[in-house]
């Protein structure tokens, strides 16, 4: 397993628990709870939690760098604003652990180079399949495309519902949270922020597609 990017077990402590561990401390979750471990549909209970958090996490072993590696020059000087608008992405809030769903919306500005649209996607994906705030996964899509395709900018939105605020704590159902990062050409120019966010309001012609 390569070693995160992120914080995770900077304590000093390197060793990933094993399967019997992770399953062993979803039954204590479970007996807190006061449930019944013995009954027939919490037999295979930490099986399958383990199982759902080998899904949510699989971000620790994705390498979004990597996936920026392989970009296209010929593109007959194509210059201007490449944007992948509503990326849905399913992430954790790294305070309660419940989810976070919402979407992404981002776009850089070539310098010469571009890269396969449905990378940015996975670089999404990456960051969103760990524990996060949406701010730190803001920031790190647009740093990481950023470093690693040194485009004239790029600019991060994303919208997302909070669980932890909807069905518990403050219980705020529908709030959505917004938080935005900008580099380059985004963050000195004005006018090609607005340009940005008129493209996120446009009209989603091809939406129901
Ligand atoms: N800034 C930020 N805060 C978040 C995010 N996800 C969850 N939170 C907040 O993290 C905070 C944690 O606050 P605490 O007071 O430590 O925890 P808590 O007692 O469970 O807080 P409540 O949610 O208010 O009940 C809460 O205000 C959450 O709304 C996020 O992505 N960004
Ligand atoms: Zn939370």
């Amino acid at each position: 397993m390569r070693e995160p990017q992120t914080g995770l077990r900077a304590s000093g402590d390197t060793r990933r628990p094993s399967r019997e561990e992770a399953e062993a401390a979803v039954r204590t979750l479970l007996a807190w709870t006061g449930d019944d471990l013995t009954r027939e549909g919490l037999l295979d209970t930490p099986k399958r939690v383990v199982d759902s958090y080998a899904e949510y996490f699989w971000g620790y072993d994705g390498d979004p760098v990597d996936e920026l590696s392989r970009t296209f020059e010929d593109v007959q000087g194509y210059d201007d604003i490449v944007m992948l608008r509503d990326i849905d992405f399913a992430s954790h809030c790294e305070h309660h652990m419940v989810p976070i769903i919402g979407v992404a919306h981002v776009a850089y500005i070539p310098d010469r180079r571009i890269v396969g649209i449905s990378k940015l996607a996975r670089v999404v994906d990456i960051y969103a399949k760990r524990l996060q705030t949406q701010e730190t996964m803001t920031a790190q899509i647009a740093n990481c495309i950023q470093e690693a395709l040194k485009p004239k900018g790029v600019a991060v939105m994303i919208d997302a519902l909070h669980q932890c605020m909807t069905m518990r704590g403050v219980h705020k159902k529908g709030t959505t949270t917004i938080t935005t990062r900008f580099t380059g050409v985004f963050s000195e120019d004005k006018a090609e922020r607005d340009r940005f966010m008129q493209l996120v309001n446009g009209t989603r012609v091809l939406a129901s597609r």
